[in-house]
């Protein structure tokens, strides 16, 4: 049985930085992932005049309630939706001027929704080129709060900025939610706020769920971040794929945060013996892997995990209700249907679906991979399976795991 220490969730520590930033006193983030996505993000929190201090193991932040340090900053989000889409929110709270930009990938994804709302709430937002896309430049100050409603079924990550907020009102924020995508990522959001101090209420009425946020700021607190459930699919993929396999994910357990976790279920119900304990997770391979259809809206960014073992399963595996996806790193169904294809499987798409028959993959193919961590890891998996596999671009994972190869190749000679 190999036990794999998974580094630390990026959703996790990017809500912690926000949270930590906004505090009154100063956070330790115990075990914080380190990544492009997570260092980007203490990068702007700096810019924005706070400061971080990031030791191996430990990060330390000074909150400031009042909002950015600085009266002006640029700010560069790299890949990440979560520093794109978090921190204008906060610098919203503060007063000055902040201009914001990200990677031509970041910039291709919408926030259209999340900008509309903080313009709702008075703050004076201008878009640089494309209208709910980066770049963009917020001018703060400070947010009296109110209601509002938000569409966020392209996804979470607006209802997330908004509720991350709420506290930071001078005097509270309701927000009614009439679509929404990614779920479990909001109880995230919730869970975490409450731990910084927050006081937040739900109803569900006829126009949606309504979120209300009481006006209460956050206290620091020492806060451990727990392992990243969907880094973790690719090692749970790999075992119930190989013969004989077995991992154990420690950290993750019945009480862990991340929806993403729910990804073994999946696996459960194709034939693996999973096992969920109260803080770890094990994979067993039972030598079968049956077809299905699943809905994953919930952990959509395990989709392309499945489709990555999914020729190896005994009948037709279709995935369901991931139209989302199509506004990730790149467009996700049609990147693992292009690549499922090149390897010599038959996929069929849809605006929100994909199904892919059984077969034996077959190389040498190059995945295309259009600069996405997940399409790597993900046919990293199918590739223990296929000969002659290679990336175009393999560095690209350093947006939430940069020692993926070696880990996983390690992990692999151990299966
Ligand atoms: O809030 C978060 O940390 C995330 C929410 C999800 O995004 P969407 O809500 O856009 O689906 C997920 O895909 C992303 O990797 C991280
Ligand atoms: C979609 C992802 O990232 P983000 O939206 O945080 O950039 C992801 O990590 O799969």
């Amino acid at each position: 049985m190999t036990v794999i220490d998974i580094p630390g969730s990026k959703s996790v520590t990017a809500r912690a930085l926000f949270l930590a930033a906004a505090a009154e006193g100063t956070t330790t983030l115990l075990r914080p992932l380190r990544s492009d996505d997570t260092e980007g993000f203490a990068e702007g929190l700096k810019a924005l005049g706070y400061a971080v201090r990031q030791e191996p193991g430990a990060w330390h932040i000074e909150g400031r309630p009042a909002g950015p340090g600085v009266a002006e900053a640029d700010v560069y989000c790299r890949d990440g939706a979560t520093t794109a889409r978090f921190l204008p929110a906060l610098a919203a709270a503060g007063h000055g001027t902040f201009r914001f930009d990200a990677s031509p990938q970041m910039r291709r994804r919408p926030l259209g929704p999340l900008t509309t709302a903080l313009r709702e709430l008075g703050v004076e937002l201008a878009h640089g080129e494309r209208e709910g896309h980066h770049p963009l430049t917020v001018t703060g100050r400070g947010i009296k709060g109110g209601a509002l409603r938000l569409d966020a079924g392209q996804s979470s990550q607006y209802l997330t900025a908004l509720l991350m907020l709420g506290p930071l009102t001078a005097d509270g924020l309701a927000v009614t939610v009439t679509d929404l995508v990614s779920e479990p990522y909001v109880e995230i959001t919730l869970a975490m706020m409450r731990a910084f101090g927050a006081e937040i209420a739900r109803e569900d009425g006829p126009e949606g769920r309504t979120y209300t946020v009481a006006p209460t700021g956050y206290r620091a607190t020492t806060y451990a971040i727990e392992p990243d459930a969907s880094t973790s699919s690719y090692f749970f993929a790999a075992a119930a794929l190989t013969p004989g396999g077995a991992v154990t994910v420690p950290g993750l357990g019945t009480g862990a945060l991340q929806g993403d976790l729910g990804f073994v279920d999946v696996l459960r119900r194709m034939g693996a013996d999973v096992t969920i304990g109260a803080d770890r997770t094990t994979v067993r391979s039972t030598g079968t892997l049956r077809g299905l259809t699943v809905n994953m809206r919930d952990i959509s960014d395990t989709m392309p995990t499945l489709a990555a073992i999914a020729p190896f399963a005994d009948g037709p595996v279709r995935i369901e209700d991931v139209a989302n996806t199509r506004v990730k790193e790149c467009d996700r169904l049609d990147a693992c249907a292009e690549n499922l294809r090149a390897l010599g499987i038959t996929v069929d798409t849809g605006p929100d679906w994909i199904e892919i028959h059984p077969g034996t993959p077959a190389g040498p193919a190059e995945i295309a991979t259009h600069g996405d961590h997940r399409i790597v890891m993900s046919f990293a998996v199918t590739a223990l399976r296929t000969p002659g596999v290679t990336f175009d671009d393999p560095g690209c994972v350093r947006k939430t795991f940069p020692d993926f190869h070696t880990v996983f190749e390690a992990f692999a000679r151990g299966l």
